[in-house]
């Protein structure tokens, strides 16, 4: 299923952020969004996965295949690394979690709980709830902060599986993840402060 952002507006208390957005997502590809820090692209990711409504515009195509992962990886402390999987991979009737564990190194870490992992730990976890969802629109927030060398070269190829198998990805991220990505840079859009109608102000 291909994603679209039609003539996209998003806002974030009341403030239009990024105007005019048009991009579209097809199945095997991944989109990388730049741009320096406040310019919108949490924003468009939330607006993308249906968080938040649109200022103006439209997004087609995602709704029930987004999976979106944000800065918070949503760990339950108390449940074990497996526990964890198992309980997003019910929710989202899927069953498998060993591919997971393995994809992201967690298999020695099956029975630790989640709340006693290093942020790194943590992360990796976050991402892998991503393949247990069995979603095939990945909308991901930073996904590598906290990640080592080793566990971002994981989650490179955990993505790159996920656009083999028809999957795509739509990623917010400040390094290279040395994966053949369109790049959309969202600098040009960021929308433009308009003080109101001088008339209006003296009404
Ligand atoms: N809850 C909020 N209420 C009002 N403004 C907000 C809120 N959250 C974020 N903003 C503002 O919205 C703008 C866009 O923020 P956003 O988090 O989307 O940027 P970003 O590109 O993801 O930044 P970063 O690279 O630092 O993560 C920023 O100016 C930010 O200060």
């Amino acid at each position: 299923m291909t994603l679209h952002a039609i003539d996209l507006s998003v806002s974030r208390g009341g403030v239009a952020v990024l105007e005019g957005l048009n991009f579209s997502l097809s199945p095997g590809t991944a989109l990388v969004l730049r741009g320096p820090n406040g310019s919108g692209k949490t924003t468009l990711l939330r607006t993308v996965a249906g968080l938040q409504p649109p200022l103006a515009g439209r997004v087609e195509g995602g709704g029930e295949e987004i999976a979106y992962a944000a800065h918070a990886d949503g760990l339950k402390a108390m449940l074990s690394v497996s526990e964890n999987l198992s309980f997003w991979a019910s929710v989202f009737g899927t069953g498998d979690i060993v591919a997971a564990l393995r994809a992201f190194d967690l298999e020695a870490l099956s029975d630790r709980l989640a709340g006693t992992l290093s942020a790194g730990q943590k992360r990796r976890l976050g991402l892998a709830r991503l393949m247990v969802t069995g979603r095939a629109i990945w909308v991901l927030d930073e996904p590598t902060v906290s990640l080592d060398a080793a566990s971002v070269e994981l989650f490179a190829a955990a993505v790159r599986t996920h656009l083999g198998q028809g999957g795509s990805a739509l990623i917010a991220t400040h390094i290279d993840l040395g994966l053949d990505t369109e790049l959309l840079d969202v600098t040009p859009f960021r929308a433009v402060w308009r003080a109101s109608d001088p008339d209006e102000a003296f009404l």
